[in-house]
């Protein structure tokens, strides 16, 4: 980082995913999930350090080169709706363009001609990019235009993996059951997707689990079912984000998320939970799919307004 600060952006992070499947990765902004995101598709910059293994497949995309990733696995093997879509699209070409583009590179669309702009057209209607829009530029769009028209290029490779960075930032309420919907069924049975998203409506509508991630850790993992449902969230900070959504008990966490540059040895969720004593000075491991000294136990439910 500049002015020589180290953060530890990501800790330990250890899931699976299987085809067919949806794991959202929640929590709140700053926390690591874009961070965990670009290191599984060789995005991070140059001077960051990363440890650990990432299998897709056969490969290990830790271990793999950049120029592996960028010919097999960016678009081929793992579609990515980016974070900042205006930031990923190519400012001086207009959508039509960069989706013919990307049709040519990942499938087997011909060059030009009346079936490359079927194709065009076909895959701007999968992410509900409006077709009189195709010829526009990218400043030219609206921020949830720029956002459909960034899902609609994630799709076009098919790849076996999605990487959903905010899929849904800035779009309305219909429109985001509508992306997320539309990313599910993408998904069917033989493909899997990574949600990353603050939007805790947006996964229980299509997760099948749910991770929480809180100041570089993954603090829970569970079944979507049982985390939106009984028995709840296990985890106090997981239960707190529940708890602080509006139709629920609508209860912020009290307090801020830590500096990830300034992490401490123990629970770095204990100076804001009311479970906390003395044990959480020392870091907890994840049993069970938590990782907490006093998880609430599983027959307390979770309050819903
Ligand atoms: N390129 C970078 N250089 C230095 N620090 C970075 C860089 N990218 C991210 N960080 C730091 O890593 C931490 C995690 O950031 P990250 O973007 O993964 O959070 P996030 O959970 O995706 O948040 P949000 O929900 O706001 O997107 C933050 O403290 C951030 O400041
Ligand atoms: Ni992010």
């Amino acid at each position: 980082m500049r002015g020589g600060a180290y953060v530890r952006a990501v800790s330990d992070a250890s899931f699976d995913l299987r085809a067919g499947e949806c794991l959202a990765l929640v929590g709140e902004s700053g926390c690591g999930k874009s961070v965990l995101a670009s290191a599984l598709l060789g995005l991070l910059p140059q001077n960051a350090e990363t440890a650990g293994s990432a299998r897709l497949g056969d490969l290990d995309l830790m271990a793999a080169d950049e120029a592996t990733l960028a010919r097999t696995v960016r678009g081929r093997r793992i579609g990515l709706v980016p974070q900042s879509p205006a930031a990923h699209l190519t400012p001086v070409r207009t959508v039509r363009s960069q989706l013919a583009e990307t049709l040519r590179q990942l499938t087997g669309a011909p060059r030009r001609g009346a079936r490359l702009q079927a194709a065009v057209r076909e895959a701007a209607a999968r992410a509900a990019f409006p077709l009189d829009h195709l010829d526009r530029y990218p400043h030219e769009l609206s921020g949830g235009l720029a956002q459909r028209a960034a899902t609609a290029l994630a799709l076009v490779g098919d790849a076996p993996l999605l990487l959903a960075d905010e899929p849904t930032t800035g779009l309305d309420r219909d429109l985001v059951e509508r992306t997320v919907d539309e990313l599910r069924r993408h998904i069917g049975t033989d493909r899997a997707l990574l949600l990353i998203t603050h939007d805790l409506a947006a996964a229980e509508r299509i997760a099948d689990r749910v991770a929480v991630m809180y100041a570089s850790r993954i603090v829970e993992l569970s079944e979507a079912q049982a985390f939106f449902g009984a028995p709840g969230p296990r985890h106090p900070y997981a239960r707190g984000l529940l708890n602080a959504l509006p139709d629920r008990a609508f209860t912020p966490i009290p307090g801020m998320p830590p500096e990830l540059s300034a992490l401490g040895e123990g629970c770095a969720f204990a100076p804001r939970c009311t479970r906390a004593d003395e044990v959480c000075a020392a870091l907890p491991g994840l049993t069970d799919g938590v990782s907490c000294h006093h998880p609430v136990p599983a027959h307390q439910e979770a309050t819903r307004a």
